[in-house]
């Protein structure tokens, strides 16, 4: 038998004597080979184990799995599981303690009775709380769930591995705890309150996958009523990232970004911020396209020309940027001979690069490559380093010339394992907002 597949098990089993052979003989009679075996939780009356097996294919695994709920006798499948689900197995995030406490002495000085001089200490000068907590190190991830990637409004809960996804990257790339906070309102006004209300565990607030319009409102208002930053990563983020790529692409090709003609397609949250900052940039010719009248009117109030269709704007377009979250909008004919086409929707792009190549392109990236994960770190990580009180354009202006510095003459951005990115990132933001204060 050829094995093509592997995948994990999660099998709950009662614990007495013989289930689990049970279990394994089902597997091994049907030919599923079985690799290693972890026990995840031992529970007072059932034992859940990992179990490893390889497959033929995915009817050969389909049939194993119905063999084994045949079984019957309180044994069952909870899961089947790949490597990317085991890698969200448990969640991906865990708060955890910088003091270990190995004595009474460690238990007195963390906690009481010494935690109460440290309380008095901040109560009669607030400000200490940036030396004696963690709070200024410590960023809420907000989202209402409404545009959680590409996937539409499914919800804070189903958007929560993307908001621990986050809190990954800010831990690991510049030591920032992102801690998730899941809203189950979209309401600007409920939002508002709640964040305000929360905000002071926080040394600042990334709005996180929350749609357009309401994104706007919020975060507008946020920005004026905190005295921390804030930032809607899929606007701010996601612009400053995508003016890099497009500078990059534009030294290598020669071209003067001021003078190219550039398409935007999907004027939401990021797509209107996309063409705010090229704009801002000093692009003139700003085409825009989007099915929402609403969303048009944004592009024109802020500048843009609307255009009357995807195909108009492909024609029309040196560089053409796409954030409408539909995969495969722009089609092979669409492309012209030598433009530069970033078609950002995660998780599945407008245009596969390899085929807008493959159609005469001359540079082309999708979103797993030209994403926020080369911004908001280090943007975060240079704001509460310089203590800012808010982000301004001067330092995502900063942050985009960090990613363009950073990136290997002939490509489009740095790898976002690269830690000099993130690193040239924080320093030029930390720098702007020094000057700035
Ligand atoms: N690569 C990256 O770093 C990032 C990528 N994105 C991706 O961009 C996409 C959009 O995200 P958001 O802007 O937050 O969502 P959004 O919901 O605010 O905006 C989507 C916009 O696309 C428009 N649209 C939908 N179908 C369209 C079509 N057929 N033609 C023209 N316009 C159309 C909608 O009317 C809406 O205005 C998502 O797939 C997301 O994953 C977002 C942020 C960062
Ligand atoms: C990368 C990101 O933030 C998004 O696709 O929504
Ligand atoms: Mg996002």
């Amino acid at each position: 038998m050829e094995y093509s597949i592997l995948r994990n098990l999660i099998v709950e089993i009662p614990q007495k004597p013989g289930n689990f052979a049970k279990v394994a003989s089902v597997i091994g009679a049907e030919d599923g080979d079985i690799g290693d075996i972890e026990t995840l939780k031992i529970g007072t009356h059932t034992t859940v184990r990992d179990i490893t097996v390889q497959f033929e294919n995915i009817e050969h695994l389909e049939r194993v799995v119905d063999k084994i709920r045949e079984i019957g006798d309180g044994i069952i499948v909870h899961a089947i599981s790949d490597d990317v689900m085991k890698a969200h197995e448990g969640g991906k995030i865990h708060m955890s303690s910088r003091r270990p406490v190995r004595s009474l002495g460690d238990l007195r000085r963390v906690y009481t009775p010494g935690v109460a001089n440290i309380c008095e200490i901040i109560h009669q000068d607030p400000e200490q709380a940036d030396y004696f907590t963690s709070i200024g190190n410590t960023v809420a991830i907000v989202t209402d769930g409404t545009a959680i990637l590409g996937l539409g409004n499914i919800g804070p809960v189903a958007g929560m591995p993307v908001m621990e996804g986050k809190a990954v990257l800010f831990d690991q790339f510049v030591g920032i705890s992102g801690v998730p906070i899941l809203l189950d309102t979209s309401d600007p006004d409920a939002v508002v309150e709640t964040v305000k209300h929360i905000h002071q565990a926080y040394g600042g607030i990334l709005l996180e996958d929350i749609g357009s319009p309401h994104c706007f409102e919020i975060e507008e208002r946020l920005k004026n009523e905190l005295d921390i930053p804030v930032m809607h990563d899929d606007q701010h983020g996601t612009a400053v990232v995508t003016l890099a790529a497009i500078l990059s692409a534009c030294r290598t090709a020669g071209v003067d970004l001021a003078k190219a003609k550039v398409g935007q397609i999907g004027l939401g949250a990021a797509g209107l911020a996309i063409c705010k900052m090229l704009m801002e940039y000093g692009v003139e010719a700003m085409y825009g396209s989007d099915l929402n009248e609403d969303a048009q009117e944004r592009l024109r109030e802020s500048g843009g020309t609307v255009l009357g269709s995807i195909e108009e704007l492909m024609e029309k377009s040196d560089i053409v940027v796409a954030t409408t979250g539909v995969q495969g909008l722009i089609k092979k004919e669409m492309v012209r001979e030598g433009q530069i086409i970033l078609a950002l929707s995660n998780p599945y792009p407008e245009i596969d690069p390899e085929e807008a190549l493959a159609a005469g392109a001359a540079f082309a990236a999708d979103g797993k490559l030209v994403n926020n994960v080369l911004g908001f770190p280090g943007i975060f990580r240079g704001a509460l380093n310089a203590r800012a009180k808010a982000i301004t354009y001067p330092m995502l202006l900063a942050a985009a010339e960090a990613i363009v510095d950073s990136t290997k003459p002939g490509d489009l951005v740095p790898h976002p394992l690269d830690p000099n990115v993130h690193t040239n990132v924080t320093e030029a933001v930390e720098r702007v907002a020094g000057n700035e204060q």
